[in-house]
């Protein structure tokens, strides 16, 4: 039986928690309209911490945006499916997606400075959201907020409550954004470069709180980032973006082993790692082609290392190499190209 708008499916056991099926979204405008991402596919089990990586411009916040359903005004999603939790988010009305975000799905941003209010304190702004989601009233739901802070490692919490964001630091207000976003014990966080516009050291203490909120709390993660170490060291799958597709998607360590695409293999060359000598540093050359500038067959192939003229000009398939693996190179998934990690399995 399929459910209706906003309708919980009769979803069984085994059903992600996060499903994103085909996801199409373009920029209308007749003759120049452009598509911004295509046929996107992959799941987020409960618990579970899936990587969505690639360059800056290959669809990785627009994908994330349209699950929350935010997407900039200017863009529509053309096709496809979200389900979240056995509700076809798509069918939503705005209403119904105010409850989903910040309820069962929390969401934490790169700046906290541009999500949190400057005018209210932090206290209420935590408070705001049980508010909202659980009616409850404001000083119950303040000294909510208080366990919160304290939860999220901000100490003194009570005096906090009353501080506004611009008298805390970065660190801080990330870790103000985090006690917000799981203020009601949400399912699923999505997280948009959290640690990128903080300090390494902050970056590393704000991984660790996410990693001790994931096991407390059996929080899913679905997280945005650019950074390969963030990958190998806090998720479960990743899903490697390049211009708007899906190039591969896999279990993470096996990532590392044995890329299956060559922008994935790229990438992993183009990080610095100790005892590699700085000379075997490899940079992609060129760029990631902007929207309605996409080569018609792969869309790596004029970057690519392992190009052959005709299979890698013909569109590629999004093709399942294993139970867990897929991959868009056609000379992987027919056996024609083996492409080799930077860990030796
Ligand atoms: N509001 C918008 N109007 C038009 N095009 C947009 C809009 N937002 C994003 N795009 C385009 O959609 C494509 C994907 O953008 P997106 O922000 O999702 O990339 P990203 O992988 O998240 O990059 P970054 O890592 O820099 O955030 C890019 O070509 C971008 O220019």
């Amino acid at each position: 039986m399929t459910a209706g708008p906003g309708q919980r499916s009769d979803a069984g056991a085994a059903e992600p928690l996060l499903a994103v099926k085909g996801l199409t979204i373009d920029l209308p405008g007749g003759a120049r309209q452009r598509g911004l991402v295509e046929d996107v596919t992959f799941e987020v089990r409960k618990g579970q911490a899936v990587a969505l990586i690639g360059e800056s411009g290959c669809g990785k916040s627009l994908t994330s945006m349209a699950i929350l359903g935010l997407l900039p005004a200017a863009v529509r999603v053309a096709a496809g499916s979200i389900h979240f939790d056995g509700v076809d988010l798509l069918t939503c009305n705005r209403k119904q997606l105010r409850k989903v975000r910040g309820g069962p799905v929390g969401m934490v941003f790169q700046e906290p400075m541009s999500s949190l209010n400057p005018t209210m304190t932090v206290g209420d702004q935590i408070a705001e959201v049980r508010r909202l989601h659980l009616g409850e009233r404001r000083s119950v739901a303040l000294k909510e907020a208080s366990k919160l802070l304290s939860r999220v490692g901000i100490p003194n919490a009570d005096r906090r409550l009353g501080s506004y964001p611009h008298e805390m630091s970065g660190g801080m207000q990330q870790r103000v954004m985090i006690a917000a976003a799981i203020a009601c014990d949400p399912k699923l966080l999505i997280a948009d470069e959290p640690t990128t516009a903080l300090d390494v050291t902050i970056q590393a203490e704000i991984l660790e709180l996410l990693r001790d909120l994931r096991r407390d709390l059996d929080l899913a993660v679905l997280l945005v980032t650019h950074d390969l170490g963030v990958v190998a060291d806090f998720c479960d799958d990743v899903v490697v973006m390049y211009a708007g597709h899906i190039a591969e998607r896999t279990p993470v360590d096996r990532l590392f082993y044995e890329p299956q695409h060559p922008y994935s293999s790229a990438l992993l060359a183009a990080v610095p790692q100790a005892g590699r000598a700085r000379t075997s540093l490899t940079v992609i050359p060129g760029r990631v082609p902007s929207a309605g500038h996409f080569p018609g067959g792969c869309r790596f192939e004029p970057r690519c290392a392992h190009s052959v003229e005709d299979v890698c000009r013909r569109p590629q398939a999004d093709t399942a190499i294993a139970d867990d693996r897929r991959t868009r190179c056609g000379r992987v998934a027919s056996g024609d190209l083996i492409l080799k990690g930077t860990v030796r399995g």
